[in-house]
């Protein structure tokens, strides 16, 4: 098994333990009562580089990155570098996160919120948009065309916004093919956890120009952020480099001047 099924063996589990303590229904009556959420195709979208900072404690790739105690200040601090959104993960086993860490952000920030898990029933939908979520990933390579088409229809319904993960030429005509909007280049191959920043610049030319681009993982440094803004990134997904950094407001900051200006310089 690679590494991607592995770790949805541990989120069926963990996902069986909080289904048994919250039923869908329960999502259901929260969900109605809450405002909707915010538009990110627009911002994400717009002119110049946009910023999607994550809130990320450690990967099955890098072992331990941060221990972030307090993921409402991250959060606070990547939004006041002006990151269009924060990404939150929420897998507990490999990455050390929790829907409560994306419960302390909503609650500390107004941009948009990316729940950063491995989404594989209609359940975990419903618990990202019950949580005060925006954004919801979808990763490709976990899916069947079949669950991908049918929780990307509930998220779209529940007025999510789905970041469509790819990380082959395949997977991005699957992603097109289902009218995908927003569409994610993972540099980070989830079977083998190799990155690879030509994966984005590979990939990227076979994405409608109407489609919104983000590129993922393995950003370390401005010249990482400049080479895929300048390969047509229209927004960057960052972790390691932000949890690492001392000052993330002032990363996230350089990251987004940085990225405009290659982008400019096409
Ligand atoms: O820490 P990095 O290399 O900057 O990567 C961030 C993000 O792209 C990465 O966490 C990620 C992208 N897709 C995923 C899917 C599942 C878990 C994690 C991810």
């Amino acid at each position: 098994m690679g590494v991607l099924d592995d770790i949805v063996v541990g989120v069926r589990e963990d996902l069986a333990e909080r289904q048994a303590q919250v039923g869908l229904t329960e999502l259901q009556t929260i969900v109605a009562t809450m405002p909707a959420p915010r538009d990110m195709l627009g911002p994400l979208g717009a002119p110049g580089l946009s910023v999607i900072a994550e809130v990320k404690r450690s990967s099955p790739s890098k072992g331990a990155l941060a221990d972030i105690p307090d993921p409402a200040a991250l959060a606070r601090a990547y939004a006041a570098g002006g990151a269009s959104a924060v990404s939150v993960l929420t897998e507990r086993r490999r990455f050390g996160g929790d829907l409560s860490d994306l419960a302390a952000v909503r609650a500390a920030v107004d941009v948009g919120i990316l729940r950063k898990d491995f989404v594989v029933t209609d359940y975990q939908v419903w618990e990202t948009r019950a949580a005060g979520a925006d954004l919801v990933l979808l990763i490709v390579a976990a899916l069947s065309d079949a669950d991908l088409a049918r929780l990307y229809a509930l998220a779209t319904s529940l007025g999510l916004t789905v970041l469509v993960e790819v990380h082959t030429a395949e997977e991005v005509r699957r992603a097109v093919d289902l009218g995908a909007r927003l569409i994610g280049v993972n540099n980070r191959n989830l079977h083998t956890l190799e990155v690879d920043i030509a994966q984005f610049e590979r990939l990227s030319a076979l994405i409608p120009p109407d489609r919104v681009r983000v590129a993922e993982s393995g950003l370390l440094s401005v010249a990482d952020v400049e080479r895929v803004a300048a390969a047509g990134a229209d927004a960057v997904l960052v972790g390691e480099a932000l949890v690492k950094d001392g000052d993330p407001r002032r990363a996230v900051a350089q990251f987004i001047a940085a990225g405009t200006a290659a982008q400019k310089g096409k």
